[in-house]
């Protein structure tokens, strides 16, 4: 048997095109190549078990092999092999539906994911590396001939009889000039890790030493000897293929540890398990968190029939989670398109959401079954928690009764606790409830104790997701709003019907506006005058809370760019009531009172660290002089 063909592509000649756009990643080659022969034994093992093969099906492996000297690389199977008459189907015969989508294509293509998947090229991307591919190959079936395939990639092939005496195929590759670093070992064996780490079939690759016990020594020690075993490079079992039941909490961690070997242990994780509508398996952990999250991302692995595609799995994970670790494997995700139609796919939204619903169930169980647990973790899932609820309303939904606020005094409630608590003191004379918040403990000190002696609950909203959090909380509970507690005096936070009654005349009260308006000589500093209770500081600087907020959001990016650009105003309010007020109206000296009047003023800004360069050297020679 001796035949020479011309491969079927109407178009001239695909090797070129396939070498120049996919330069950047042809490690793929060997992935393509290993699951290819991974394909043929499990195939030989269906056929087995349908009874439609009854020869021996042996230990069904695949082994890569390199010769440095030769310059090639092997890939061989005990699969199902190939007849001539199959080869010239299945590899001579590029089975895409047409050469000419395929020329249009190939121009939009960025890398060779896209080009290779899409068209079932995944056996020519060898072309990528070698200057000549042969298939040596015996097909299971009774009476078959061994054949050999050679092609130099061009479209001119040979078939000719083969050498196999064994069923299965053997594809060498005679590596080109600017391919040979994948001529070591450590090249192939990174590849394989990373792409073959959990194939379903063991996958040898050389050789390795292994101590194993021999007999004992003269005084009764066991004896080692050294002895060389095949290197299999893959574990065929990993624990997303295994039902949860079979798993114990250690298998996990192990699992973990093993992906990401200097890691924290994680907090808990997910066991996605599903296949209707789309088939999908994985396991999905919530790692410790660390400062410096953004090192984080792209720590999930997507695995198609556990054969590695990639770790950016952006689209298919809710963005709010893609600091999750662990691994998904999915059939069903179309893995060798462009991002956009990645967006568009119809089982990609839907695993996005199960996957989003998965979540906020872990949580909720969580949450039910050991509240002080979930409660000592809120400081690492926290900030996923509050994401997900201000990026995806379905989260919100499920989130709502197992989101915590956390207090100054650090104590954790749920929204409904929290309202319950609050509701007595915290609602206005118009019935609507306020909640008081502080993003900086230690400047917002004065006002937190202030608004804590009228028995007011202050929260701790201090992480960089929470400026979205407030608003968009504010925005879901009904008749509530949030306040920081620094956005008024407190008497002011909440309005009550039962406002101090003023100790001043109103001819007294325009002297004390004169007096600090003169001595504090600022526009972007408005001065008026309240009644407030006489022990509250007689004078507090405020910034309005809408304002504040909407600068906040400005300064993070939020799209409110004119917010940005507004000078800061602050208003002054002083405190009629306290009895320093009465003591400047008192003096006759104006030079005193405008002393004093700027000292309180000063006090004020000191106490939120608004006080700085010479203003606040001015204050210190100032108290000096006063003392
Ligand atoms: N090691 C092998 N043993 C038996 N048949 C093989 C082997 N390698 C390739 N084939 C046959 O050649 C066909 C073409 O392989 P190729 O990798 O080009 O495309 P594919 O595997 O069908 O699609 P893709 O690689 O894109 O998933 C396979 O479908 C299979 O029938």
């Amino acid at each position: 048997m001796q035949e020479k063909g011309t491969i079927s592509i109407h178009t001239e000649n695909i090797f070129p095109i396939i070498k120049k756009f996919l330069y950047s990643d042809t490690e793929i080659f060997l992935r393509e190549l290993v699951s290819n022969s991974v394909d043929a034994t499990q195939k030989i093992k269906r056929l087995a078990s349908l009874g439609q093969y009854n020869g021996e099906l042996g230990d069904l492996r695949v082994e890569v092999a390199f010769d440095e000297a030769a310059k090639t690389i092997t890939i061989s199977d005990n699969g199902l092999g190939m007849t001539a008459d199959e080869i010239k189907k299945y590899i001579n015969q590029i089975a895409f539906s047409g050469a000419t989508e395929f020329m249009e294509k190939f121009k939009e293509a960025k890398d060779a994911n896209e080009i290779i998947g899409r068209f079932g090229l995944g056996f020519y991307s060898a072309f990528m590396v070698a200057d000549k591919v042969e298939i040596e190959t015996l097909s299971y079936q009774e009476g078959a001939q061994p054949a050999h395939w050679t092609c130099d990639g061009s479209t001119e092939f040979e078939i000719s009889e083969g050498s196999l005496a064994e069923r299965g195929t053997e594809i060498t590759l005679h590596i080109n000039k600017d391919s040979e670093e994948f001529l070591s070992k450590s090249r192939l064996q990174e590849i394989l890790d990373k792409y073959c780490r959990f194939l379903p079939v063991p996958i040898k690759f050389g050789t390795t030493t292994e101590s194993v016990e021999d007999g004992v020594d003269e005084e009764g020690k066991p004896k080692y000897n050294s002895i060389e075993v095949d290197n299999i490079i893959n574990e065929t079992n990993p624990i997303w293929t295994k039902a949860p039941s079979e798993l114990k909490d250690e298998d996990y961690l192990d699992f973990y540890k093993q992906l990401y070997p200097f890691s924290e242990d994680p907090l808990f994780w997910i066991h996605l398990n599903v296949d209707y509508p789309f088939n999908l398996t994985g396991v999905l952990y919530f790692p410790k968190l660390k400062k410096d999250f953004e090192v984080q991302r792209n720590k999930i692995k997507l695995f198609s029939r556990q054969v590695f595609i990639t770790d950016e799995v952006k689209d298919i994970v809710p963005e709010f989670l893609m600091l999750l670790h662990g691994v998904i494997d999915s059939p069903d995700i179309p893995l060798n398109v462009s991002r956009s139609f990645l967006q568009a796919d119809s089982n990609v939204k839907k695993i996005n959401s199960y996957i989003t619903k998965k979540v906020a169930d872990k949580l909720a169980e969580l949450f039910k079954n050991d509240r002080e647990g979930y409660e000592q973790k809120w400081g690492d899932i926290g900030l996923f928690v509050k994401y997900g609820m201000v990026s995806e309303d379905k989260f919100y939904d499920k989130a709502k009764d197992f989101v915590l606020l956390t207090n100054t005094d650090k104590k954790n409630f749920t929204l409904d606790e929290y309202k319950t608590k609050v509701e007595p003191l915290q609602t206005d004379k118009d019935g609507q409830l306020t909640y008081i918040y502080t993003n900086d403990p230690s400047k917002q000190d004065a006002f937190i104790q202030s608004a804590n002696r009228k028995g007011y609950d202050v929260l701790l909203m201090d992480s960089p997701i929470d400026t979205h959090f407030v608003t968009h909380i504010e925005n879901k509970l009904e008749k509530t709003s949030l306040k920081r507690v620094d956005a008024d005096v407190a008497d002011k936070l909440i309005k009550k019907e039962d406002a101090p009654e003023h100790v001043l005349t109103e001819e007294q009260a325009t002297k004390v506006k004169a007096i600090f308006d003169k001595a504090i000589n600022k526009p972007a500093y408005k001065v008026e005058l309240e009644s407030l209770s006489p022990d509250e500081l007689p004078v507090t600087v405020t910034m309005d809370e809408f304002m504040r907020r909407m600068k906040d959001m400005a300064a993070m990016g939020g799209g409110m760019g004119f917010y940005g650009s507004m000078p800061d105003n602050y208003k002054v309010v002083i405190n009629g009531n306290h009895k320093l007020v009465s003591r400047i109206l008192q003096d006759d000296n104006e030079e005193v009172q405008a002393q004093l009047a700027k000292q309180a003023f000063d006090l004020a800004l000191l106490s939120q660290g608004l006080l700085t360069g010479a203003e606040l050297t001015e204050f210190v020679n100032r108290s000096v002089n006063l003392i």
